[in-house]
């Protein structure tokens, strides 16, 4: 009802605020758009759901995040498919390479997002969201 839109459409205006803040963030710059196959072919070969902050921010417009928890599993996959793309080997080249950065990168996103929202988001708010989202 009027009330719960209302909820939701504070939690987008967050979110959006939210994306804004980690696409800004130069340290993120290889995650605000989606991997380009061209570029890197064999991406969707080893990532099977890419996510990036672009595409988060069109699903904050779509109505497709209900809760802060939702919002940060895609965080989660962001970070997960660059750890899974850049995996930590034994090679000697990959332990001081682009990879180890990008590594540490997905890692700095994943904290910062956590930290970013635990900050700025009170608790009870997200709890009116929780249970928006398990009623429908
Ligand atoms: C985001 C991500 O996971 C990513 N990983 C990369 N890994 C490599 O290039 C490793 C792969 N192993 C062999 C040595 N190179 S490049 C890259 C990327 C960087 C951008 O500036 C934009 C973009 O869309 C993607």
């Amino acid at each position: 009802y009027e009330e719960e839109e209302h909820t939701l459409r504070e939690l987008r205006i967050f979110l959006r605020d939210m994306c804004k803040k980690l696409a800004n963030n130069r340290l993120f710059f290889m995650f605000t758009k989606p991997v380009d196959t061209e570029e890197v072919p064999d991406y969707t070969n080893i990532i099977k759901q890419p996510m990036d902050l672009e595409t988060m921010m069109t699903k904050v417009d779509f109505h497709r995040y209900e809760c802060a928890r939702d919002f940060l599993n895609d965080i989660e996959l962001i970070c997960q498919n660059a750890l899974e793309y850049n995996p930590a080997s034994k090679h000697v080249c990959f332990r001081t390479s682009a990879d180890k950065q990008i590594r540490h990168r997905a890692c700095s996103l994943r904290d910062y997002a956590y930290t970013l929202i635990k900050s700025e988001m009170d608790t009870d708010f997200e709890e009116k969201c929780l249970s928006i989202s398990t009623k429908r």
